[in-house]
């Protein structure tokens, strides 16, 4: 890859987005763009055909998506599927027809069956049902990995889908409501140490395992998958290694200082029980994670604590 080749990173300004940004503009890739919703609405067909037509990207990375955690998931079925079906297949389509010479997916590893054998591995995919949870989300990704199987299959261009784990970092979402759990914990031990050290709620029984990424190793991994052609669609991309919710909260307790208790509200689902990643066959051929969990949540509080700007994303 060129480092003059123009590369469109669809939601640049998202946490996953603007970590793509940072990792190829650190390489030196110099022809970067960037739109956000309001300039440009990526569920729109005729503005995003207008908008390929007219800037001819070499390459598009897609971290545009309706994003959020299990309860913002549940709680909106019908726009996590519609307005992820439209945004994925309006650039997936649009650069297809236009001769985009490399296109990089971005799913979940929720495309995975809820009971599938653990770690997942991507021949598990569709081999089961779904987490009612994120269902719906979850389609909507599938179908993105599998359009991009089929451009490959069939017209032999370069379409790859990456399937993160659960990620965190800079520039996540810190609404309480529609957030992910990592995120979501970091604000409420804050804010109750702030507090006196009351009490935190959080949700579900605490048992779910979770497998966590930093955004800055997936960011490598797209650089990675941007400079070279991976042999196969579909990639995994995890750290190996997970852990209980209740582990996590005491991870982020003993990070953040705070002394109180904990309430678990076992009204809130907990989602799948466990969703952890065989990402061997992208380590096999050259990316590897670097972030440890508990450093990752400590650099990720500092960057909480120094910035002005926490993100409170609700758009529902
Ligand atoms: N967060 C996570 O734990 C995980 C995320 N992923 C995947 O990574 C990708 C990015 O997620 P993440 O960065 O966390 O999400 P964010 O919510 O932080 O960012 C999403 C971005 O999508 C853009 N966007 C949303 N709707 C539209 C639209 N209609 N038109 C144009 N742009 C739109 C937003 O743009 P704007 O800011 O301009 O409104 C925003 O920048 C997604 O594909 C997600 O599936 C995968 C696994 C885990
Ligand atoms: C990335 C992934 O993210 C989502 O799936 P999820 O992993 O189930 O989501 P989550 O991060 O919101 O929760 C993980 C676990 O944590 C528990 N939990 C405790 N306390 C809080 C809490 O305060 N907030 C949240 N959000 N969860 C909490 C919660 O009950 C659950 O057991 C999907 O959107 C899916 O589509 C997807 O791709």
């Amino acid at each position: 890859m060129n480092k003059d080749s123009k590369i469109y990173i669809a939601g640049h300004r998202g946490m996953v987005g603007s970590a793509i940004w940072r990792a190829l503009d650190s390489e030196g890739y110099s022809n970067l763009i960037g739109k956000t919703s309001k300039e440009l609405d990526l569920r729109n067909q005729l503005a995003v055909n207008r908008f390929l037509n007219t800037e001819q990207p070499d390459v598009i990375i897609s971290a545009a998506a309706r994003v959020g955690g299990i309860l913002a998931n549940n709680d909106n079925p019908y726009p996590f599927l519609m307005e992820n079906l439209q945004i994925q297949n309006n650039l997936i389509d649009g650069a297809h027809k236009g001769e985009v010479a490399k296109f990089i997916f971005l799913g979940s590893s929720c495309i995975y069956p809820k009971y599938a054998p653990q770690p997942l591995k991507e021949e598990y995919l569709l081999t089961d049902s779904l987490e009612p949870t994120n269902q719906w989300y979850a389609l909507a990704k599938i179908a993105g990995v599998k359009a991009c199987e089929a451009i490959r299959k069939q017209y032999g261009k370069d379409f790859v889908s990456l399937m993160p784990t659960n990620l965190y970092g800079p520039n996540d979402n810190f609404d309480l409501n529609n957030s992910h759990v990592l995120p979501a914990m970091l604000r409420k031990f804050h804010e109750a140490k702030e507090n006196d050290h009351s009490p935190v709620t959080l949700w579900g029984s605490g048992t779910p395992m979770r497998e966590f990424l930093h955004v800055d190793d997936l960011a490598q991994a797209a650089l990675f998958a941007l400079e070279n052609v991976l042999p196969d669609h579909l990639y995994n991309v995890g750290t190996g290694t997970d852990l209980t919710i209740k582990e996590l909260a005491n991870a982020i307790q003993n990070v953040v200082g705070h002394n109180g208790g904990v309430v678990w509200d076992t009204s809130k689902p907990d989602g799948t029980p466990r969703k952890l990643m065989d990402s061997s066959k992208l380590q096999a051929i050259g990316w590897q994670p670097t972030i440890g969990l508990k450093q990752g949540i400590a650099k990720t509080y500092q960057w909480y604590l120094n910035s002005t700007e926490i993100k409170i994303n609700n758009p529902i």
